[in-house]
C-alpha cells in the first residue's frame, strides 16, 4: 500500500528555517557586494579619477537595465513562469558575471591599458573607461540582484505564508543588513591592505558562494514541490494553484493601493540606499573624519535595522500594525535627515550623528518590516512574483535616478571643489543641499504613508491585521 502524505516540508520548522537561511545567505553577499564601493568614493577620486557625479552614475548603473530594458518586469515573469528555485540560479550566475566585469573595470590591469581601456576611454573622456566598465558590470550585477530579491520574497512567502511570514521577512532582511555592516567594516581594511580591487575581488568570490548557497536551496525548493503535487493529486491540498497568465498584470498595475504602496517604496527607498553611498562621504566632511573612522561609525546603521526588523516582523504577525509604522517610519528617517543637513557645524558632534543614525535605523527597520509581507494582502499569490517585481521596478527607478540626482547636487553645491582635490587640496564638500534633497523624499513618503492607512480603512485590506492565521 503507498503510504500518503498529509504534511510537506513546510510543516517542518528546521526545513522552513534551513530555506530561509539559505536563500538569505546569499543575500547577505549580496548586498555586501552592492555597497562594496560605498565606503571608498574618496579613494576612488584619487586613485581611478572618479568625481562625485562619475561615483553616483557608477552607484546608479546598478539599476539602469532593470529600469530601461524592463529587466525586472522580465524577471517577474520569468520568476512566476518558472518557478523559484530555478529563478535563484539565474540570478545567481547574473550577479557573479556582473561582478566580475566590475572588478575588471577598477583592476589595475585594466588601468594600466588592459584589454578594453583604449576603447573604453576613446569616447565620452570626461567619464572614465574604468568607471564605463564598471558601471556595465554593475548593471549586469543589479539585474541578478533584484531578481534574486524578488525571487527571494517570493519563496519565503512559498515557505512561511499563513505561518511567521514577517517574521521570516524581518530575519532575511536583518541578515542582509549584517552584510552591509559587514562590508562598512571590511571594505575599507582591505583596500587599505591591497586597493579597492582587493576590496571588489574578495566580493565577487562571496558571490560565488552565495551561487552555491541558491544550488543547496534548489534541492529543498524541489523536494517541496514533489510532496506539494502529491498532496494535490490525492486532494488533500484544496487552493489548487492557477497558471499564471500575463494579462493578470493588469491587475497589479490597476490596483490603487498596490500603487500607492509601490509610491511609498520607491520615495522611501530612495532615501536610504542611495544615502549609504554618500554617507561615508557626507560624515567625513561633517565630523573631519578619516574614511575608516567614517564608514565604522556609519557600520551602526544596518545594525539597528538588522536587530529590529526581525522584531518587528514577530509583532507584525502577531499584533498587525503594518500601515501605522509606514507613517512612523517616514516620519523618523524625515528627521533624521534634518538633523544630517541643518545642524551646524559645532553642534554636529560625533554622539549627534551616531544618534541620527541608530534612529535611521530604526525607520529602515519599521518601513521595510511591514511594507513587503504586505504586498500578499493586495495581490493573488499567482501575481505574486510580478508584483514584487513591479513593485521592485518602481523603486528602482528612484535607487537608479537619485545617486546621479545627488552627484549632481553635491557637485553644482560645492562648486571648485572637485578641481581642488583633483589638484591635491585638502578640501570638503559641504552635503546641506544632498541632506535636504533626502528629506524631501520622506516628507513625500509620509504623505502617501496617512494615504495608505486610509485607504486600507476603506478597503479593509487587512494591513493592519496580524499574518498569523489562528
Ligand atoms: C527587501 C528589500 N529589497 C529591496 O528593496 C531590493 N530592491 C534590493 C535593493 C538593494 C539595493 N540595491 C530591502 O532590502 O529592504
Amino acid at each position: 500500500m503507498v503510504e500518503k502524505i498529509h504534511t510537506t516540508l513546510r510543516d517542518s520548522s528546521v526545513a522552513r528555517w534551513t530555506a530561509l537561511i539559505l536563500l538569505a545567505s546569499t543575500m547577505f553577499v549580496a548586498y555586501m557586494f552592492i555597497d562594496v564601493l560605498a565606503p571608498l568614493s574618496t579613494m576612488l577620486e584619487t586613485s581611478l579619477k572618479w568625481t562625485p557625479d562619475t561615483f553616483g552614475a557608477v552607484a546608479g548603473s546598478e539599476y539602469f537595465l532593470n529600469v530601461f530594458a524592463f529587466f525586472l518586469i522580465f524577471a517577474g515573469i520569468i520568476l512566476d513562469r518558472i518557478g523559484v528555485r530555478r529563478a535563484a540560479l539565474v540570478s545567481g550566475f547574473l550577479m557573479v558575471i556582473g561582478a566580475s566585469i566590475k572588478l575588471y573595470g577598477i583592476s589595475d590591469y585594466f588601468n594600466a591599458g588592459g584589454f578594453g581601456y583604449d576603447f573604453f576611454n576613446s569616447f565620452w573622456t570626461g567619464f572614465p573607461g574604468s568607471a564605463k566598465v564598471a558601471c556595465i558590470g554593475f548593471a549586469i550585477f543589479g539585474c541578478g540582484v533584484e531578481m534574486a530579491g524578488v525571487t527571494v520574497s517570493k519563496g519565503i512567502v512559498k515557505w512561511f505564508a499563513g505561518k511567521e511570514l514577517a517574521l521570516a521577512m524581518g530575519l532575511e532582511m536583518a541578515i542582509a543588513r549584517l552584510g552591509v555592516f559587514a562590508v562598512f567594516r571590511l571594505s575599507p581594511f582591505l583596500a587599505e591592505k591591497g586597493g579597492v580591487t582587493l576590496s571588489v575581488g574578495v566580493g565577487t568570490l562571496l558571490l560565488l558562494i552565495g551561487l552555491l548557497t541558491f544550488g543547496v536551496y534548489f534541492f529543498f525548493d524541489k523536494k517541496l514541490d514533489a510532496q506539494t503535487e502529491a498532496l494535490r493529486a490525492a486532494g488533500d491540498e484544496t487552493s489548487q494553484e492557477e497558471e499564471f497568465r500575463i494579462s493578470d498584470l493588469k491587475t497589479i498595475f490597476t490596483s490603487k493601493t498596490f500603487m500607492v504602496v509601490a509610491g511609498l517604496c520607491v520615495l522611501f527607498y530612495s532615501a536610504i540606499f542611495p544615502f549609504q553611498k554618500f554617507a561615508t562621504g557626507m560624515l567625513e566632511s561633517r565630523l573631519g573624519m578619516t574614511t575608516s573612522e567614517a564608514s565604522s561609525l556609519f557600520s551602526y546603521f544596518p545594525i539597528g535595522a538588522m536587530i529590529l526588523t526581525p522584531l518587528l516582523g514577530w509583532f507584525i504577525d502577531n499584533k498587525g500594525k503594518a500601515a501605522s509604522m509606514l507613517m512612523l517610519g517616514s516620519l523618523l528617517m524625515i528627521v533624521c535627515h534634518l538633523i544630517f543637513a541643518l545642524t551646524p557645524t559645532e553642534s554636529f558632534t560625533f554622539a549627534i550623528a551616531l544618534t541620527a543614525i541608530i534612529v535611521l535605523g530604526v525607520s529602515f527597520s519599521l518601513v521595510p518590516a511591514s511594507l513587503w509581507p504586505s504586498v500578499p494582502k493586495l495581490v493573488d499569490n499567482k501575481v505574486l512574483g510580478s508584483a514584487y517585481s513591479i513593485i521592485f521596478w518602481i523603486q528602482n527607478i528612484g535607487l537608479m535616478l537619485t545617486p546621479i540626482l545627488i552627484g549632481w547636487a553635491l557637485k553644482s553645491s560645492n562648486p571648485g571643489i572637485a578641481e581642488q582635490i583633483a589638484a591635491g587640496e585638502a578640501v570638503k564638500y559641504n552635503y546641506t543641499v544632498p541632506m535636504l534633497i533626502f528629506a524631501g523624499f520622506g516628507v513625500a513618503a509620509l504623505l502617501l504613508a496617512f494615504y495608505l492607512k486610509a485607504l486600507d480603512k476603506k478597503k479593509g485590506f487587512g494591513l493592519e491585521l496580524p499574518n498569523i492565521v489562528k
